[in-house]
């Protein structure tokens, strides 16, 4: 933002440079009287007034030359080039012009001095039908014998004689070129009687399109503006600045927060057998570090395995050995506390950790978890049983060597007819010799 700002000056000044330096020396705009088709050009002589001048006219292209016979008969005799620029009241504005220029030569006798009159129409006292009703500003200047003449505009006024015959009061004779229908350039006052020859080969008024306090004004404004919006954008910018990072903060709190829900979903997929949802050797070891109360005394650890799972593969297919797997997992799940945990210790072999279980609590929930799986419902009709180990820790002992006695003690159910429960050093249950379940069984 700051760079733009800085180019924005730049580009700022140097317009302003440019435009002063074209305003100086350029930037000109000229109104040519001897050439626009639109004006009627014309001489005429004092002959109205009741005087006896003599003028004629000789044109060449736009150049023309006025011939006059001055008598002077009368007190102010003149011969005069009229340019007529409108009959309608409707002129042109040349209040924003500076200057005029005469291409001029003169001949003749005495002072060659010359008229200019710019007749400015106003509705308020001038009317068509009495051309002297239009305001008469006029300067009367010094002219060489052949050259171009400038006389600044500044220098007209209205003309006194105009003021007398109109009895213009004071507020109303200020000179105004804003409406001009006519322009005349006439003999001198006080030229002298005898032959004027003069020949004009232009007028022009000259001005510039833009005036000088337009272009000041214009100039200030920009730069007033330019002062003025600074603070502006740059409060826009940091608006918009803290927008965009408030929003990069919370697409960043969303990445965050997707990260961490993918993050514990993998720690979750690490710690988790996927077929039955139980947790797996890696969750045990994560959950008996993250919960120090599972291994408070007494606790307990029992070791289930189903009976000749291998049969159900063999016999069924893998999937429906999946599936006794799942229904497995979920039988024994149901019937567990939420803080035991389940695990899937490999194949078809799952552990139970029972915290705040002695031996005897722990022998009884293999018990109900055996009387369930008798009772509940198989993939393919199948009956499914499994033979549990049971060992209790006792104090300090490592859980590593619990699960192994309780692993022994499975053993020995396998070893004494499957469908059994057996406590390490302890006499198995006698439901551990209870006699088969009916309905389908692999043996
Ligand atoms: N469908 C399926 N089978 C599995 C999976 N993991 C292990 N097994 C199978 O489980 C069977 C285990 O067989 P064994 O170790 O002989 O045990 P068993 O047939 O249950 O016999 P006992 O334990 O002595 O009653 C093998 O056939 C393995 O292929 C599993 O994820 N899905």
């Amino acid at each position: 933002m700051h760079r733009t700002m800085h180019r924005v000056i730049a580009a700022l000044a140097m317009a302003t440079i440019g435009l002063l330096v074209w305003h100086h020396y350029g930037m000109e705009r000229v109104i040519d009287l001897t050439a626009r088709p639109d004006v009627r050009r014309d001489v005429m002589d004092d002959r109205w007034m009741g005087g006896t001048s003599r003028v004629t006219l000789e044109r060449r292209g736009h150049a023309m030359t006025m011939r006059c016979q001055l008598a002077r008969t009368i007190d102010w005799p003149a011969c005069k080039y009229q340019f007529a620029i409108s009959d309608t009241g409707a002129g042109i504005d040349l209040s924003e012009f500076e200057s005029v220029t005469f291409d001029v030569s003169y001949r003749g006798p005495g002072r060659r001095s010359l008229r200019l009159m710019v007749l400015n129409y106003e509705p308020d006292m001038s009317t068509l039908d009495n051309p002297m009703s239009q305001k008469v500003n006029e300067v009367e200047f010094e002219v060489p014998a052949s050259g171009i003449v400038r006389v600044p505009l500044n220098v007209l006024h209205t003309a006194t004689w105009w003021i007398d015959y109109m009895k213009v009061p004071l507020d109303g004779t200020d000179m105004r070129i804003d409406n001009v229908t006519r322009v005349e350039l006439l003999t001198g006052a006080t030229s002298a009687g005898g032959e004027h020859v003069i020949e004009l080969r232009s007028l022009q008024f000259h001005g510039k399109w833009i005036t000088s306090d337009e272009m000041y004004m214009g100039l200030m404004a920009a730069w007033i503006l330019c002062a003025v919006s600074w603070p502006v954008l740059a409060a826009l910018q940091l608006r918009r600045e803290l927008g965009d990072s408030g929003r990069r903060l919370a697409l960043l709190g969303e990445i965050n927060a997707a990260l961490q829900l993918e993050a514990r979903e993998l720690v979750e997929q690490a710690n988790t057998d996927p077929l039955t949802g139980a947790l797996n050797r890696q969750g045990l070891r994560t959950a008996l570090m993250s919960t120090a109360s599972l291994l408070a005394s007494p606790m307990a650890v029992v070791f289930a395995d189903i009976d000749h799972f291998k049969r159900v593969n063999d016999g069924h297919g893998h999937d429906t050995g999946d599936a006794v797997l799942r229904a497995f997992a979920a039988a024994i799940h149901a019937e567990i506390r939420s803080n035991d945990r389940l695990v899937r210790w490999g194949g078809e072999e799952f552990l139970i950790v029972c915290p705040a279980t002695g031996a005897e609590q722990a022998r009884q929930l293999a018990e109900k978890l055996r009387a369930t799986l008798h009772r509940a419902a198989w993939p393919a009709g199948l009956s499914v049983t499994a033979s549990f180990g049971i060992a209790a820790r006792a104090p300090d002992e490592d859980i590593g060597a619990v699960i192994k006695r309780a692993d022994e003690a499975l053993y020995a159910a396998k070893a004494a007819g499957r469908d059994c429960v057996v406590v390490d050093g302890a006499t198995p249950a006698p439901e551990a010799w209870a006699p088969q379940p009916s309905g389908r069984h692999y043996d």
